[in-house]
């Protein structure tokens, strides 16, 4: 599977199976000494996990390109830059979330995307097992080509749980990700501008 393939694209159409993520989930409780005996506080937690998982990963029912269809003639050839938008995804590796911001900008060229759909992109490619850097890559992906923007740039600072809550055990470490498309991938001066619309 390339990066840009969809991680974990479902094996089978339809959805979630809660029947057996649920079942799922109770064997692994179980597996960890947990059941009805020792935690019946947790009586109905695989029905709640099994809830929760579906909506974390929710994107994988998602086509992120949905978001492309509403655009409107504008744009100046100037960019546009989303700031801060607030980001929830799941590393695939350990299925531990990753917490942080996404910074979006592009160039449009006659055409502007409503600025919701934008953080609706992040959205879609976020709720999926994912690697920040493919997340990344993704959404600078979609604002170029597809979007037929002039180019786009994208920048994602997020705290890896997997990494500060277990493993290296370095909490508060930021890992920051870019992926820059087209005019953005040119020119420095406009990757320079993007940085200084964040404020840093
Ligand atoms: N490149 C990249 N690595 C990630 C991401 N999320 C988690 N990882 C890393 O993936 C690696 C998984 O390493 P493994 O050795 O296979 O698994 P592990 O023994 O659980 O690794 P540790 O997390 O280091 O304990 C670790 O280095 C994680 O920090 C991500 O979004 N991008
Ligand atoms: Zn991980």
């Amino acid at each position: 599977m390339s990066e840009g393939e969809l991680p974990g694209r479902p094996e089978a159409p339809g959805g979630t199976d809660f029947g057996r993520l649920e079942a799922a989930l109770g064997e692994a409780l179980l597996a960890l000494g947990l059941g009805p005996q020792s935690a019946p506080g947790m009586r109905e937690t695989p029905e709640r996990t099994a809830k929760a998982l579906d909506s974390f990963f929710s994107g994988l029912r998602t086509d992120p390109e949905v978001y492309l269809e509403e655009t409107f003639p504008g744009g100046t050839g100037d960019p546009v830059v989303l700031r801060d938008i607030p980001l929830y995804s799941m590393c695939e590796h350990h299925l531990v979330p990753f917490v942080g911001r996404a910074h979006v900008g592009y160039v449009p060229d006659r055409r502007v995307l409503g600025l919701s759909e934008i953080a609706g992109v992040v959205e879609a490619y976020a709720r999926r097992p994912q690697l920040q850097e493919r997340l990344t890559a993704q959404v600078a992906d979609l604002l170029f080509e597809p979007l037929g923007s002039k180019g786009s740039f994208v920048v994602i600072e997020a705290e890896q749980l997997c990494m500060t809550m277990r493993g290296a055990q370095k909490p508060g470490t930021l890992t920051v990700t870019r992926a820059a498309r087209g005019v953005y991938a040119q020119d420095a001066s406009l990757r320079e501008e993007f940085t200084r619309l964040l404020g840093r």
